[in-house]
């Protein structure tokens, strides 16, 4: 970490650092419970509960106007680059830029430090299942709303009532579950057919956003809100996840609450799993690696398909617990605890066509080739679709070493189309774990969420652009500041945005002065870029630091598991401490 901080110091331009230091914008890594970099439990991992120790209990840093444009700025780039392509429009950016001015001040405070990192997090969620600004937007301002500092009618005033509408529904849904008998399967389900039914799709999605915080954070809960939280999510919003087609959501939903609903067979699978899980997932990849090379290289195969990808994916916790329970099966007895899916794109896709399943059986004859088939384990739904309309074919592989026993790998075999039918289709994965009944009501809450998003997304683009915003903006964030399209960033555009997030409007003289090199009293496109790059620095920093500070937990507590933390702790006193 040393010489990651020297070598970014050194990055910094000369006679920098000392201003830098008074405004709070000093590159020396350290924990800080305000900034606004998307915390790492953002990707979705399906065991990232946070560990029950916070960052809350260290003192704030010293807070300049400075640091508050700069974290705007890391934050707004941040969410933009993560939106999906063609979402983050001009005036979806602008609409994004003017939440986060409104909800940062609120959420500065709020949940014990968290509050901000939290936001991000949801928003984050959001723009992954590919939801559009408006959406991002409602899920940073209704954290801000839960922290009590902002209003509706704010909301409404600044930044308008398509949000504001969206909101009221979400708060509407936030009730919903307090009103039927969870536990009760018929009303579980009823309720879950209701939300998809009766309220804007967009609502449901950012519900579920909001819940899968809450669950990552369920540990500052007392306990039977733990359970009664957890319970609405496995029979609620878990299944309501699987039915949009939101799998990662869903998995993660239903391992969080899983966890806390039955705490000890959780330790259990959880300890089994997390035993081989880097190994299984070096495997994985090798698998992948090695297997797609075969197939491209198959002179035969390249006649029937012009395209092959490769998916691995890793069992989850609640799907392998499920596994046990139904037939009392043993971990190692899952046969699917590794899992590789290939797809292939035939030349000739006309469904009554045989390319499919010809490239379906080639791929299968390379394999056998190449891995240990396990005999009597293959089933063949391309030859013998279900009756569903699943086709796919399946192998089971053996992947132990002499003196070293391993699960199985299971090696699904399907074409693009059949790939369409057992995501989207009659045979789709959100009817197969979504508990819904009607075929085609997948399909169909698919689209819908879908047309959602992109009518949402057209809406934002037909907005009018602000006077000077009509062309090509290279830089959003530069243009959003430089209000008056001048070219340059003036002191009172720097004043007015510092005092929009809650600081002195006298800081921005002194930002203004580190960051004008030329001394032109403004700040240019290359000046602000400048910042911007220092910006992107101090949070890459942050992150390395979060990662050092992590292993170091966790080598803390395995060695407190063992008991010896205490001696540790007698010994070094508070040096081994780590928040
Ligand atoms: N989308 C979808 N996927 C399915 C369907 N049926 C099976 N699958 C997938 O194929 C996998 C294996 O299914 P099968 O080969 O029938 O195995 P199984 O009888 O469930 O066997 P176990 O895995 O031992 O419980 C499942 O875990 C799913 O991933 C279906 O109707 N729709
Ligand atoms: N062999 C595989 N290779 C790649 N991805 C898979 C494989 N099997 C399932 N998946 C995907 O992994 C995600 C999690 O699936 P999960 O393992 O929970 O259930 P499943 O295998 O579909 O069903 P079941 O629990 O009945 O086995 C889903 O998106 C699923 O499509
Ligand atoms: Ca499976
Ligand atoms: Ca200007």
């Amino acid at each position: 970490m040393a010489t990651a901080a020297t070598a970014a110091a050194a990055a910094v331009p000369a006679g920098r650092h000392q201003h830098q230091h008074r405004l709070g914008l000093g590159l020396h890594p350290r924990p800080n419970p305000h900034r606004l970099r998307l915390p790492t439990s953002v990707a979705f991992s399906s065991s990232s509960v946070p560990s029950t120790s916070s960052s809350s209990s260290l003192s704030p840093p010293a807070e300049g106007g400075g640091r508050l444009v700069a974290e705007l700025v890391g934050v707004f780039n941040e969410l933009t680059g993560r939106m999906g392509e063609g979402l983050a429009t001009t005036s979806s950016s602008r609409l994004l830029f003017r939440a986060l001015k409104l909800a940062l001040p609120a959420l500065r405070e709020g949940e014990g430090g968290r509050a901000l990192t939290r936001a991000l997090a949801v928003a984050a969620t959001l723009a992954d299942l590919q939801m559009d600004a408006e959406v991002m937007s409602a899920g940073i301002l209704r954290k801000a709303l839960d922290a009590g500092t902002i209003s509706m009618q704010d909301v409404e005033a600044q930044i308008g009532a398509g949000i504001a509408d969206l909101l009221h529904e979400s708060l509407r849904l936030k009730v919903a579950p307090s009103k039927v008998d969870v536990l009760d399967d018929e009303s579980a389900g009823a309720l879950r057919k209701f939300f998809l039914s009766y309220y804007d799709i967009r609502a449901v999605i950012l519900e579920l956003s909001l819940k899968l915080d809450t669950m990552r954070h369920l540990q500052y809960l007392p306990k039977h809100l733990q359970r009664i939280k957890s319970l609405e999510v496995m029979k609620i919003y878990a299944p309501l996840a699987h039915a949009v087609g939101a799998g990662n959501l869903s998995l993660e939903l239903e391992d969080l609450s899983f966890r806390y609903l039955f705490p000890q067979a959780y330790d259990h699978v959880d300890q089994w799993l997390r035993n081989r899980e880097a190994e299984c997932k070096l495997l994985i990849k090798a698998y992948k690696a090695q297997l797609l090379q075969a197939l491209k290289s198959d002179d035969e195969l390249n006649k029937i398909v012009k395209d092959i990808s490769i998916e691995g994916r890793y069992k989850s916790r609640f799907s392998t617990m499920k596994k046990l329970v139904k037939d009392g099966r043993k971990p190692e007895e899952v046969n699917d605890i590794l899992g590789l899916r290939i797809i292939l794109d035939p030349r000739c896709d006309d469904v009554s066509s045989d390319w499919g399943a010809r490239a379906c059986h080639r791929t299968h004859e390379i394999i056998r080739t190449l891995l240990n088939e396990v005999p009597g384990r293959t089933k063949d739904y391309v030859t013998q679709p279900k009756r569903n309309g699943y086709q796919s074919l399946h192998v089971a592989i053996d992947v132990s070493e002499p003196g070293k026993t391993r699960p199985l790998m299971e090696i699904q075999i399907r074409t693009k189309e059949m790939h369409r039918i057992a995501i989207g289709g009659e045979a789709s994965h959100s009817l197969y774990k979504g508990g819904l009944t009607d075929p085609g009501e997948g399909k169909r809450l698919k689209a819908i969420m879908l047309a959602a998003a992109e009518l949402a997304a057209l809406r934002l683009r037909d907005l009018p652009a602000s006077d000077h915003q009509g062309g090509e903006c290279k830089n959003q964030a530069f243009c959003l500041l430089d209000k008056n399209g001048d070219g340059r960033i003036s002191i009172e555009e720097l004043t007015e945005v510092m005092e929009d997030l809650g600081a002195e409007g006298e800081d921005a003289m002194a930002l203004m002065h580190l960051l004008d090199a030329n001394s032109d009293g403004s700040l240019s496109f290359d000046e602000f870029e400048s910042f911007q790059r220092q910006v992107e620095l101090m949070r890459s920093l942050e992150d390395r630091d979060d990662h050092y500070t992590k292993i170091l937990k966790d080598k803390l507590q395995t060695i407190d598991s063992a008991g010896l933390i205490h001696f540790y702790r007698k010994e070094l006193g508070d040096k081994l401490l780590v928040s």
